[in-house]
């Protein structure tokens, strides 16, 4: 059985001395990137890993979505094994073919034919099963005479086409991949499309990180939302791309009230830490802070529906249960962007609170002068 698992896994990178204090920098700029997890002397911590638990099981084919410096790549490092994590572990059982930094760890000064059988052998295929595989390799290249010429010569295309061609001649169990094949020329495009197809088809398990939504539905049957180290929904590739597309959008969430009543968030916000919206699915909502909608969380405590979301880290599910149940809670103050629809029904599998349990009607909470 194919499978990873990973079980409160986090990654700091630590920073040294003047590049130190450079990060801190594009890190308070950067509003969906990682978070500094501690400062130390001369050293920073950058979290880019954030308490992960995730599982990849056989004929998952999982894309990895998010904005830049989320933790896409670090996540695919993590599951190939070349980062191990800071807290937390990685469990696996299967072969794996990493496709990302394909062009890394070739030797520069052996030629062509040399490197096939260097990363065949690295990629775990025996001696003889290269030896019969070389020529093969060799033709889909396209490099005749220079596969005997040394690396150094190669153009960064070449060294592509070797990688991929190399890469791509194991039958792996787990395939973890970047976005990179759009490297060369139309012609190999697609030819690599073809056997990237066959490669893929031959697996158990792929994971495969891209800004693209075309190839992530192409190839995909489940998706991972990822943002500051943290996975904020899961599910299937609609689910996760219609919470992405609603990122910062919902008529549940007001953003100019969670600012006011939230001083701390309307702090870093100024600052650029964060964004209100990814504030609240990282942290507010775990913490049992409103929405900024009036309703206090408190109602949810004991809502099997939301608990199963929370248990989950599903803030998508989480988020979606309260816009089902919020406009009939004692105290809701509708988000100007919210339309009450004609056939909205109160739900029937939701404990509501009965009226000596009802909250007073909210004042609107003062306006700080914050940047959403
Ligand atoms: N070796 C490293 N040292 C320090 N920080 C790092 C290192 N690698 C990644 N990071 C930080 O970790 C965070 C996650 O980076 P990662 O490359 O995993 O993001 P990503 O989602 O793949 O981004 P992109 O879509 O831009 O490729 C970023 O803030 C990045 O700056």
């Amino acid at each position: 059985m194919t499978y990873i698992q990973l079980e409160d896994v986090t990654i700091d990178f630590p920073i040294y001395s003047t590049v130190s204090r450079s990060i801190r920098h594009r890190l308070l700029q950067g509003a969906v990137g990682s978070g500094i997890s501690g400062v130390e002397g001369d050293k920073t911590w950058v979290r880019a890993l954030d308490h992960l638990d995730l599982e990849f099981r056989d004929g998952d084919r999982v894309g990895l979505v998010g904005h830049n410096g989320a933790g896409k790549t670090t996540l695919l490092r993590v599951l190939a094994g070349v980062y191990a994590p800071t807290s937390g572990r990685m469990r696996r059982a299967g072969t794996v073919a990493p496709l990302f930094d394909i062009s890394l760890g070739f030797d520069m000064e052996r030629s062509g034919y040399d490197n096939i059988v260097l990363r065949g052998l690295f990629l775990g295929l025996t001696r003889p099963e290269i030896e019969e595989q070389v020529d093969s390799i060799a033709s889909f290249t396209e490099l005749g005479a220079y596969l005997s010429m040394p690396l150094r010569t190669y153009s960064s295309g070449m060294l592509l086409r070797l990688a991929f061609a190399v890469s791509t001649a194991v039958r792996p169990d787990i395939i973890l991949m970047d976005e990179w094949i759009g490297v060369g020329d139309s012609h190999f495009i697609e030819r690599a499309t073809a056997r990237l197809d066959e490669f893929i088809a031959g697996s158990s398990i792929l994971v495969l990180a891209s800004h693209s939504e075309t190839l992530i539905r192409e190839v995909c049957n489940k998706a991972i939302l990822m943002g500051q180290g943290r996975v904020l929904a899961q599910g299937s590739v609609d689910h996760v791309y219609g919470y992405y597309r609603h990122f910062g959008d919902t008529p549940f969430f007001n953003s100019e009230d969670y600012l006011a009543e939230n001083p701390d968030v309307a702090d870093a916000v100024v600052k650029d830490v964060t964004a209100p919206w990814l504030h609240y699915t990282i942290h507010g909502i775990w913490e049992g802070r409103s929405p900024g909608n009036g309703i206090e969380l408190r109602y949810f405590d004991g809502d099997p529906v939301f608990q199963s979301a929370k248990q989950r880290s599903d803030a998508a599910a989480a988020m979606d249960r309260i816009a089902e149940v919020a406009p009939f809670l004692p105290g809701f103050r509708a988000p100007a962007n919210w339309r009450r629809p004609a056939n909205l029904r109160r739900p029937l599998n939701f404990s509501f609170p009965d009226q000596g349990d009802a909250l007073e009607q909210p004042t609107p909470p003062q306006r700080s002068n914050t940047r959403s």
